[in-house]
């Protein structure tokens, strides 16, 4: 007689447990997949953000760092896997982001501050509502120019300092930020850069920042993801806790030093493998 002796060789495959990350977690992404035209980019990828910390995403070109950070934000589908923001789906999360090309981000017709306050209208906030929050940006982003001009008729800088307040008016859980500095001149890097870490130690609104400059990335960062080439995965995730506000002096700091040193020596690993 024959005996059975393992399982039903059909069975299903039971669909894989849902692990949320340690405490203190923002984003849990699990089991994500992604193809473009037939290739893998993302094949299982599991990755915690932490919650009210600046994560910077560094890694070879074309490895997927804006695509990652758009489907974190649901502007690009994912194949399968999952996403969740403190528990919860992308629908229940207020979040903002922040383009690199400002030029397109704003809405030309509107005025500046038109633009800024669109996110709170959109929310039906009442005018009074609206002008206490503008009142506010205006304080912490030290406006100096006028908001009743359109956006053409601002500098890049100035334009891409609306983005960012736009992308802030209604308290996102989550800012993402998408390579914000990659179109503006130093001087104005410099201002924007320290403006948001302004915002950051005001609001603690936790951050996803792309950057193509190790520096800036690592001098805005509490955590730098370094990813690897595709299919891409977490080559490492390196921890940088300087004390904010971080500034100049920071640069020529021994552990600024040593964490872009470091990330530096996995980049390059990664981009020879
Ligand atoms: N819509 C698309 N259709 C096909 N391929 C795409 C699409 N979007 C992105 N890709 C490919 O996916 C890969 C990752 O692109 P992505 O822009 O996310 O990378 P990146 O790391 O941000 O790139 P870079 O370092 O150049 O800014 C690239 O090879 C890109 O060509």
């Amino acid at each position: 007689m024959t005996q059975v002796l393992h399982g039903p060789m059909y069975a299903d495959i039971p669909a894989p447990v849902f692990t949320p990350g340690p405490q203190g977690t923002q984003i849990t992404v699990r089991g994500l997949t992604k193809y473009f035209a037939g290739w893998p980019l993302y094949e299982n990828f599991d990755l915690n953000i932490p919650k009210q910390k600046i994560t910077s995403v560094f890694g070879p070109n074309g490895c997927g760092k804006s695509t990652l950070i758009n489907m974190i934000a649901g502007l690009v589908p994912i194949d399968s896997g999952e996403i969740l923001f403190d528990g919860k789906s992308l629908e229940d999360t207020k979040i903002g982001y922040v383009f690199q090309n400002y030029r397109e981000a704003l809405f030309p017709w509107l005025r500046t501050i038109d633009n800024i306050a669109y996110p709170l209208k959109l929310e039906g906030r009442s005018k009074a509502q609206v002008d206490r929050r503008m009142a506010e940006l205006v304080a912490s982003f030290d406006v100096k120019f006028d908001l009743n001009r359109f956006p053409y008729e601002l500098s890049g800088g100035q334009q891409q300092t609306a983005s960012i307040m736009r992308a802030l008016a209604p308290h996102p859980e989550v800012l993402f930020l998408d390579e914000p500095f990659s179109a503006l001149d130093f001087e104005m890097t410099l201002f924007i850069r320290e403006k948001l870490q302004q915002v950051f130690m005001q609001t603690g609104t936790t951050m996803l920042l792309v950057s193509h400059d190790l520096e800036e990335a690592v001098y805005l960062a509490d955590e730098v993801l370094l990813l690897t080439k595709r299919p891409t995965r977490v080559a490492e995730i390196l921890r940088y806790a300087a004390p904010r506000p971080r500034t100049l002096e920071t640069l020529s700091a021994p552990d600024f030093i040593q964490t872009r040193k470091l990330s530096l020596e996995i980049f390059q690993r990664e981009v020879r493998r």
